[in-house]
């Protein structure tokens, strides 16, 4: 009974509605009460043998069903209005937390788990804001009412009356705490599934690779039957729920009619109060029986209240205080200043005392091995963390002076992980600039080195992608990514292993294509394979989070240093290609 502080919340995105709805609700309830009473009446008149009101209040019955008919539709239609403006509120509300969680957010919530929350969770809460809420107050109000009409008809029916209401409503409310703890369970059984489902799915060929495909479903079937028995666990307390509502609720009746005819044969009432209570006693709990129905449609939404709390008030890892926009009307230049960084959790820092510039309007490049810490480099300057020390600046201000949004914006960025949609390839490139025209968006794929490509295909740009781009190959994914970078309207162009899945002849070809087609901008290239990046203006040289030296290619080569180490690790990876 006690609503979660979540569920209030939502229903204020539906206030309107919400009470519209409560208010039909209301309305048809007393209905049902005024059939009641005409019936009474209709019966008394009956007994007493004075049929003369009979045929009106006959007539006046089917009138009332059909009013109660129309309020039902008007009731039904409010309540689908009030939960789904609480659905669309919701998930506003929820995508533009995720987006400023960012990447950092997924280091430990799972996709699957948030997309549940997302989708199932919200849908639960719509049942339970337009249903069960509104019942919930029909409930509370009803019943006293018509125990207060009855109180003056018959005051002794009370006797059978007010207790079994009482043990209705507030009996179940014994074990609220255990029901909320197995609805707490039985949503993060739901939540694991999903989170199970979606990663083996799009796991898939790593698993097929891998031949765990076989130990996977197994996995997915143990986590099938814990919901199973999580669901069970939730619906035995229910059942005992509704049990005892119902025995009360019966009870109740039979005790109010047993009352009601000892009044009768006594003589101490009237055959119209008598016939009063009868009906009446039914229709007290009328209101009850409809609140367990809601409840079992409702119940997901209370389930998931939790989730919902959690996922809305996580804490971005990194504050956006910042006030300027970031628009700059010139490529800006990006300072490094003694900044060091450690991941939460990790036992060394990623990143210790770097400090280097990256010119305006040019191309540095950022090389080193594996682990050095040149993505979580990348994160900083996006200001997905910020340092534990030091600085990260762009145009000579501290990255935090941005607003996130606008800096975010400023900067494209094309990463080892492209992400396409299932769309056609034009609505995949306009995705970075919507009102791009076609001649853009080609001079774009040209200098990414994926028009002749685009074009070969049966509908060329107009091309529907599959999910994540599965129709492309790899390195027609990045180049396409590529190409969306360039059509952005960002001043800083930042290229992390964007072309890994390139051949390494390849590569070097679209780099240096790109870095034409990318002028105006201040270009940061993180690479593994030199090749790519020999024609940078600046090369900064990452070791274990150090800057271990920054400079030419020529002349980083002749300093004998890491940098050398890696020329020589590429001629012995890719013998034929020259660095
Ligand atoms: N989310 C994280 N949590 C904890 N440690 C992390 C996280 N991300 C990276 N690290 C650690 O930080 C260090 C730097 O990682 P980073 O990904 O920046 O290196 P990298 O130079 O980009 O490597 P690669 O070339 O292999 O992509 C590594 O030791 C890595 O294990």
């Amino acid at each position: 009974m006690i609503v979660h502080p979540e569920l209030r919340r939502a229903a204020r995105h539906a206030r309107r509605p919400l009470l519209t709805t409560t208010l039909l609700q209301g309305a048809v309830t007393l209905t049902h009460l005024a059939q009641a009473v005409l019936l009474a009446a209709a019966l008394a008149g009956l007994a007493r043998g004075d049929t003369a009101r009979l045929p009106w209040l006959l007539a006046a019955v089917p009138a009332v069903v059909a009013v109660r008919a129309a309020l039902a539709v008007a009731q039904r239609r409010t309540a689908t209005r009030a939960g789904s403006r609480v659905r669309v509120a919701l998930r506003d509300e929820l995508l533009d937390r995720l987006g400023r969680l960012g990447p950092a957010h997924l280091t430990t919530a799972r996709a699957g788990a948030v997309r549940t929350t997302l989708v199932d969770g919200v849908e639960g809460v719509d049942a339970y804001v337009s249903r069960y809420l509104p019942q919930l107050l029909v409930t509370l109000t009803v019943p006293p009412l018509v125990l207060t009409v009855l109180a003056a008809v018959e005051p002794a029916a009370l006797l059978g009356l007010v207790p079994a209401l009482l043990l209705a409503l507030a009996g179940p409310r014994a074990w609220d705490r255990l029901l909320a703890a197995r609805g707490k369970d039985h949503w993060d059984t739901y939540e694991g599934l999903g989170a199970d489902y979606l990663e083996a799915l799009q796991g898939m060929p790593a698993l097929r690779a891998a031949g765990a495909v076989g130990r996977t479903r197994e996995r997915l079937e143990r986590r099938s039957a814990d919901l199973h028995r999580a669901t069970v666990a939730k619906l035995r307390l229910s059942l005992v729920d509704t049990g005892i509502t119902d025995l009360a609720v019966q009870g109740g009746t039979v005790a109010a009619a047993l009352l009601a005819a000892r009044s009768a044969v006594t003589g101490s009432t009237t055959a119209a109060g008598t016939y009063l209570v009868l009906l009446l006693a039914s229709e007290c709990f009328r209101p009850v029986r409809d609140l367990a129905r809601e409840w079992h449609a409702g119940h997901l939404g209370a389930s998931a209240a939790d989730g919902l709390a959690r996922l809305r008030t996580a804490e971005p890892a990194v504050r956006d205080t910042g006030t300027e926009a970031a628009r700059w009307t010139a490529p800006p230049e990006l300072r490094f200043d003694d900044v060091t960084f450690a991941h939460d959790g990790a036992a060394s820092p990623a990143l210790r005392g770097v400090s280097f510039t990256a010119p305006a309007g040019r191309t540095t490049a950022i090389v080193g091995p594996s682990g050095a810490g040149k993505s979580t480099l990348v994160s900083l300057l996006l200001r997905h963390h910020d340092p534990q020390r030091g600085r990260v600046l762009v145009d000579g201000r501290p990255a935090d002076r941005y607003t996130l949004d606008s800096l975010r914006r400023g900067i494209a960025v094309v990463s080892q992980e492209t992400y396409l949609f299932h769309a056609t390839i034009a609505d995949n490139l306009r995705l970075a600039r919507p009102d791009a025209t076609d001649a853009q968006l080609t001079d774009a794929a040209r200098a990414a080195g994926v028009h002749d490509e685009i074009t070969a295909l049966p509908d060329g740009y107009a091309t529907v992608l599959g999910e994540r781009g599965a129709t492309l190959s790899g390195g027609q994914r990045q180049r396409l990514a590529l190409a969306r970078a360039l059509l952005a309207d960002a001043r800083v162009l930042v290229l992390d292993e964007a072309t890994s899945s390139v051949d390494e002849r390849r590569e070097a070809d679209i780099v240096r294509e790109l870095l034409n087609a990318a002028g105006g901008r201040t270009v940061l290239v993180v690479a593994h394979r030199l090749a790519a990046v020999r024609h940078a203006d600046r090369i900064v040289v990452l070791d274990r989070g150090g800057v271990d030296a920054v400079g030419a290619h020529t002349d980083l080569v002749e300093a004998a240093g890491v940098y050398a180490q890696l020329v020589e690790a590429g001629r012995a990876r890719q013998g034929e290609i020259a660095v």
